[in-house]
């Protein structure tokens, strides 16, 4: 049967990108999100953001929801040392195959722990089935529908701890205004908000919430 988007994604990457070399892989992943077809990754723009939050963090424990093709996770893991502790999950089932096959050729697979499966199952697990105290950083960008959902599955669940910094997508586009208004008004967060650009666009505005707990 013909290739998904995805697939068709990977297979640029591997055509055109160097095994074992992250950021050649993120260029490749971005020259085909700018030029050939747009897909939802977090992109270079934002992806330049991000990158410094997770510098200025340096989180030793990690957490991603939402891997689909991969690119955010390989963006962090690239930053992180060998010794760091960094898991994305993923509920489709596609979208996961094609990321492992993506974080391999990236040469990323000792460091991230691939996940597949719906996050509201895996987060009270992370205690007892992955080993984790608590987090030092959490990447939202699943689905905006459920971000307060885990959000707060995140604080029931004792994974957050004073200064844990939360980092949110697509805060305007499609924007997750429940998530921005709870982090902003719950007193549980000091939130700051990162205006930039929707993936591989040049005019519509997007941005990534940070949101730091209070403990
Ligand atoms: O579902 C998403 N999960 C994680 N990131 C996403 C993202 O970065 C963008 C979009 C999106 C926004 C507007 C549009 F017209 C088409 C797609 C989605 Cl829908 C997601
Ligand atoms: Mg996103």
């Amino acid at each position: 049967s013909a290739m998904s988007k995805e697939q068709r994604v990977l297979q640029y990457v591997q055509q055109n990108a160097s095994r074992g070399d992250p950021d050649s892989v993120l260029a490749a992943v971005d020259k085909f999100g700018w030029e050939t077809e747009w897909a939802m990754n977090l992109g270079d723009v934002k992806g330049a953001i991000l990158d410094r939050f997770v510098k200025e963090t340096a989180p030793q424990t990690m957490l991603e929801l939402g891997t689909y093709m991969g690119y955010s996770a390989i963006r962090i893991a690239r930053l992180l040392p060998e010794t760091a502790k960094f898991m994305t999950v993923e509920f489709d089932q596609e979208n996961a195959a094609v990321a492992r096959e993506m974080i391999e050729f990236a040469g990323l697979q000792n460091r991230i722990i691939q996940i597949t499966s719906d996050t509201a199952d895996v987060i009270p697990q992370l205690k007892t089935k992955y080993d984790v105290e608590t987090l030092d950083m959490v990447f939202i960008d699943h689905w905006k529908d459920v971000y307060v959902r885990d959000i707060k599955l995140l604080e029931t669940n004792k994974l957050l701890r004073k200064g844990t910094v939360v980092v949110a997508d697509n805060i305007i586009k499609p924007g997750a205004p429940e998530y921005a208004e709870y982090v902003r008004t719950c007193g549980k967060y000091d939130s700051t908000f990162h205006e930039s650009r929707f993936e591989y666009s040049n005019d519509d505005i997007d941005g990534l919430e940070k949101s730091v707990f209070r403990g």
